[in-house]
């Protein structure tokens, strides 16, 4: 990287999973590369790390080389690696809204989000929102927002997110397609300098409703708004049976593939990239990157956690900073 962007804001995620680890470890990774600071409390570091306490994100390059710049976020009670504590969901929840208030003012110059247990925080501090995504919007004062995962050789998008499968078909609405299609040209624009995205639109039926014999919400609604969307200017072509949407030649055609549902899209990029991708947000007046893992109770503090992805996503943030001038 040339130019360096306001420092990037990493969130300590679920104290009990291994967001806390993956911080120290992309400090070790990274040096002084990427300007991030850890917003936390120290006390969930991996210990003999070195740390350096800062005030304000201002002062995380005079930092960043002597250690990895901690924020602080006081929490009350211990952490066990692997078991949420349902007395740190309240600070988890905090520590967002904290980060998110130094990328609205500046003074960061984008977020990246370590995994957060959607289960601890709904039962710990009644959590109202599916995710980070959705909470973000709300931070922001948005309506709609899009969820990409990203990576080298794929980029995805799940038009509806954490929904049950059979609340998909009608959620799957001509306006959440158009906005979310909208949202992601824009986004590949702007955000990954893509000057006339290519998007490709996949089908909810297998065979992409095959003409009808296996489901009709492509002939009655997605294929007529894919015209329709075209017709506006947007490159987009589909639907497409999303069996073949994801070998190599295919994946060369588009930039982004919007899918109907999480897992069409999640399957794919996470097989093919689980180490590197990035989940992206995509319609907030600011960045925000994270690791496209979750909270891995199971190797929490082993030290077995793999950082690339985390590394992926501050470095993502990092460039789009600099990019956007941030
Ligand atoms: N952005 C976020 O905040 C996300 C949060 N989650 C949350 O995480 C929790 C656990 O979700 P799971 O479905 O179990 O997914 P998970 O990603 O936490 O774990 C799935 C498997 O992948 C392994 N794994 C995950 N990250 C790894 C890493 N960096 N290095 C090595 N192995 C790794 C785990 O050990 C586990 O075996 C849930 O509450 C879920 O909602 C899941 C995805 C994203
Ligand atoms: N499965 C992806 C995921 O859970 C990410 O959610 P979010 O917390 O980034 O909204």
């Amino acid at each position: 990287m040339i130019a360096r962007p306001r420092p990037i804001a990493l969130t300590c995620g679920e104290p009990a999973g291994i967001g806390p680890e993956l911080a120290a470890m992309a400090h070790t990774r990274l040096g002084t590369e990427v300007p991030f600071f850890w917003m936390g409390d120290p006390r969930h570091l991996p210990g003999g790390i070195r740390i350096v306490e800062i005030a304000h994100p201002s002062e995380t390059e005079a930092a960043i080389a002597r250690g990895l710049p901690v924020l602080r976020h006081d929490f009350d009670g211990p952490v066990t690696p692997g078991e949420a504590n349902p007395a740190h969901a309240q600070g988890v929840i905090d520590v967002i809204a904290r980060a998110v208030k130094y990328a609205m003012v500046g003074d960061a110059g984008g977020v990246c989000t370590a995994p957060i247990h959607k289960k601890a925080l709904k039962d710990g501090a009644d959590f109202a929102h599916p995710g980070h995504t959705e909470y973000l919007a709300a931070l922001a004062g948005v309506d709609h927002v899009v969820m990409m995962l990203a990576s080298e050789t794929l980029r995805v998008v799940p038009a509806t997110i954490h929904i049950p499968l059979s609340d998909v078909p009608a959620a799957l609405t001509e306006a959440l397609l158009r906005k979310t299609i909208e949202i992601t040209n824009e986004g590949l624009r702007v955000r990954f300098g893509i000057a006339r995205p290519r998007l490709a639109m996949a089908g909810l039926n297998p065979h992409a409703g095959e003409g009808g014999a296996m489901g009709h919400e492509e002939i009655e609604m997605i294929a007529p708004l894919i015209r329709q969307i075209r017709a506006d200017g947007i490159d987009i072509t589909g639907p497409h049976s999303a069996d073949t949407l994801f070998h190599a030649d295919a994946r060369a055609r588009y930039d982004a593939a919007i899918c109907c549902y999480h897992d069409q899209a999640l399957i794919p990029i996470k097989t093919l990239a689980f180490d590197e991708g990035v989940n992206v947000t995509l319609g907030l007046p600011f960045i925000r990157t994270s690791p496209d893992h979750g909270t891995a109770f199971d190797i929490a503090g082993t030290g077995r956690a793999n950082p690339s992805s985390t590394i992926a996503a501050l470095r993502m943030a990092a460039n789009m900073a600099v990019a956007g001038g941030a």
